[in-house]
């Protein structure tokens, strides 16, 4: 008798035939059909495809922050599917952090101030220290005190990393990151998000136009018209356009 058993697959993000139709009747648009994608701890994926082909929605299903009609979405161990309002909210806030195109930075709060919010939101007792030490690890230790409105593009974005990782997340989800930032401040904004996983083994799933942004990921996944239709590994930027070109983005 052998005691081998085979490995335990181990995924940070897995989607299981995932499904989702957005509106309904004569306007109802079927964003995912059935994708299927495993997220493997410490990696950093980046997703494209042209405008339309259901990247947000995938990103948003596999975040918690929506919910697909049939197949499952699984974070670590967690499956997504039987989770009521609150264990997701619950989820969202403690075990994933977001960073998007637009920043989504509160106004009235100092970059602190923002820094801390998932924490608060979680209801742990948000202490400056850490807020800091995530700024300082994005580069803006001299900025804490300042309001979104004070700060440029690309510092803003770097507040928005410094609250994703501030929980300490197994996994970033980053919709569009560089979308709104000049060429150097995307650049640096990469090597942050490339660090996160270089440096702090998390998890990260980004969605680009960019097929220079998507050569910084480990993995590029395809998207066309809500279905998976093409992968590579160790992305050129020069390859990741030509596939893109392809699919008539
Ligand atoms: N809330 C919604 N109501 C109705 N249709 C929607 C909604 N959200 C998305 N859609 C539609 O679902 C499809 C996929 O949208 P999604 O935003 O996921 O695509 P995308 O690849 O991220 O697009 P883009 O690159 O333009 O941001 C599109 O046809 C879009 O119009």
């Amino acid at each position: 008798m052998s005691n081998f058993s085979p490995p335990i697959s181990v995924s940070a993000v897995a989607l299981d035939r995932v499904s989702k139709t957005h509106g309904r009747g004569d306007s109802a648009v079927q964003a995912l059909d059935g994708v299927s994608l495993v997220f493997a701890p410490g990696t950093f994926t980046a997703i494209m495809g042209p405008s339309g082909s259901g990247k947000t929605t995938l990103l948003q299903c596999a975040a918690g922050l929506d919910r697909p009609d049939a197949g499952s979405v699984r974070i670590g161990t967690t499956d997504l599917t039987g989770l009521g309002e609150r264990r997701l909210a619950q989820l969202r806030r403690r075990r994933v952090g977001f960073v998007f195109q637009s920043f989504n930075l509160l106004p009235s709060l100092t970059a602190e101030q923002n820094t801390l919010l998932p924490l608060r939101l979680a209801g742990e007792r948000p202490r400056r220290r850490v807020a800091r030490a995530a700024l300082e690890r994005v580069g803006l230790g001299d900025r804490t005190r300042h309001l979104p409105a004070q700060l440029s593009g690309g510092q803003q974005q770097r507040v928005a990393i410094a609250r994703a990782l501030v929980a300490e997340p197994e996994v970033v989800f980053a919709d569009e990151p560089t979308g709104a930032l000049d060429t150097r401040s995307a650049r640096d904004a990469l090597a942050l998000l490339r660090g996160l996983v270089d440096d702090g083994g998390r998890t990260l799933v980004m969605v680009t136009h960019d097929a220079v942004a998507a050569a910084v990921a480990d993995r590029v996944v395809f998207l066309a018209d809500g279905r998976v239709v093409d992968e590579l590994c160790a992305p050129h930027a020069e390859t990741v356009a030509d596939r893109m070109t392809a699919l008539g983005a």
